[in-house]
């Protein structure tokens, strides 16, 4: 048997995509991370490790919406102007509350505590100034103006929910709560390496045969989409016993090795093999165009994913599979979403039974919907078609035929906002 040649029969194999992710998903639940404590100001992109329940209220008193004067509601004209006296002011921040009789009101900003007695502010733009007395005429309405104790989140209330990413506004709630720190599930340790004779860095002029190593700063830049630090990346030889110890060594370091290339039917594609016989291979091969070589697989504890090596291929298998487990290591609520859906623009066929995932621009139209317009460069080697693209879309398994108007799932690709 050839070095490389794996039989396919040994490995659950040629898998639907949804299979395959449900194994993965699956496999990475058995592996959740465990939770460290982090600084808010690197907590951004995190993926939360336990519910948050607000120990108070947020607002934590009644306060001020606008700028203006409180007072007491019932005492508002119901026609013609009436007169209050400014009796005190009341700026955000001040120290302590202040006393207004009937007749009167206290000057404030918006976020100042409203002084006991008042429920009501009128704005300023609303009234007329009389040296210390303001007027107020009909039509202002009690109540108006004021955050009530608790009308954002109460004490007690689950403001946020273990498995949440620490967007920026979740950053907010967390600082809002009174929390300087977030505990959060552990990074995953990712090995990156890329395999092929053929590859040289881009700085490098090609001589025969060669070409530059592009899937090294592609699939970097996926994985540090996730805020996720490769370990440094390896290019390595076509050269199984070099394979083999890289693969040992990164296993040993991290939670997740990812390759690319040298996993498909050639004399040279050894992964299959090697993972075989270090570890254990979970899947190899899913009804899939792009991707259909990926295998998944397991060394020492970490989860390998060796991913094909057609550029186009590999950042449509880190998508579809890998981005899903480095989320739910994580145990991130977003790890199984449901998928967004977006309309075919055109009709489209495909001349196999696999699913396709098809690069596409996304336009939002008038009448409210998503339409995705897949692009002409539809080859799995062909960067500028996934480089042009918005999103990948996926024309499911079986079916052959799709009408314009069909309602496809969509798969974002990272993009620059
Ligand atoms: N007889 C068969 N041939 C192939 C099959 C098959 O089932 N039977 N599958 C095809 C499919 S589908 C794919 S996808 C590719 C995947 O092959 P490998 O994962 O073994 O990848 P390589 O052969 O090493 O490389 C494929 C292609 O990608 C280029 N490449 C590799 N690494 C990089 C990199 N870091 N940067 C840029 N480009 C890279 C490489 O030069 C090849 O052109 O196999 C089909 N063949
Ligand atoms: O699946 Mo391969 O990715 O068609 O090129």
């Amino acid at each position: 048997m050839p070095p490389g040649h794996a039989p396919s029969a040994e490995f659950p194999t040629r898998l639907s995509v949804a299979d395959a992710r449900t194994r993965v998903l699956a496999l990475c639940a058995e592996r959740r991370h465990a939770s460290e404590r982090v600084a808010l100001e690197n907590a951004l992109g995190r993926v939360l490790a336990a519910d948050l329940v607000a120990a108070c209220d947020q607002p934590p008193f009644a306060n001020a919406a606008m700028d203006g004067y409180a007072l007491r509601g019932e005492e508002l004209p119901r026609e013609g102007e009436r007169r209050f006296r400014v009796a005190a002011q009341m700026f955000a921040g001040a120290p302590a509350d202040v006393a207004f009789g009937r007749g009167e009101c206290v000057r404030i900003t918006t976020g100042a505590p409203l002084p006991r007695g008042a429920d009501t502010v009128v704005i300023k733009e609303n009234v007329r100034v009389d040296g210390d007395v303001v007027v107020v005429a009909a039509g202002e309405h009690a109540g108006a103006n004021v955050r009530p104790a608790g009308e954002d989140i109460r004490a007690g209330e689950q403001a946020l929910r273990s498995g949440d990413t620490l967007t920026p506004a979740r950053l907010g709630v967390l600082a809002a709560c009174g929390h300087a720190h977030a505990r959060v599930a552990r990074r995953p340790r990712v090995a990156l390496f890329v395999t092929g004779d053929e590859l040289v860095p881009p700085e490098q002029a090609l001589g025969y045969g060669q070409i530059h190593d592009s899937n090294r700063y592609s699939l970097g830049g996926m994985l540090r989409t996730l805020g996720i630090e490769p370990e440094p990346v390896g290019h390595l030889r076509d050269d199984p016993d070099a394979l083999r110890a890289a693969l040992l060594d990164a296993a040993r370091r991290c939670d997740v090795v990812i390759s690319s290339g040298g996993v498909s039917a050639g004399e040279a594609d050894y992964m299959p093999r090697l993972v075989a016989e270090l570890g254990h291979v979970h899947f190899w091969k899913v009804r899939m165009k792009p991707g259909m070589p990926i295998l998944c697989g397991g060394i020492d504890g970490a989860l390998v994913f060796a991913l094909p090596g057609n550029p186009v291929s590999t950042l449509a298998t880190f998508q579809l599979f890998v981005r899903p487990a480095l989320l739910a290591l994580q145990g991130s609520n977003e790890a199984d979403a449901a998928p967004r859906k977006a309309r075919l623009a055109v009709p489209l066929a495909k001349r196999h039974e696999r699913a396709e995932y098809l690069r596409a621009h996304l336009e939002w139209r008038d009448d409210g919907g998503s339409w995705a317009t897949p692009l002409e460069k539809q080859g799995s080697g062909m960067l500028r078609g996934i480089a042009d693209a918005d999103v990948l879309v996926a024309l499911p398994e079986g079916a052959r035929e799709f009408e314009a108007g069909a309602v496809v799932d969509i798969l974002p690709l990272p993009g620059l906002g």
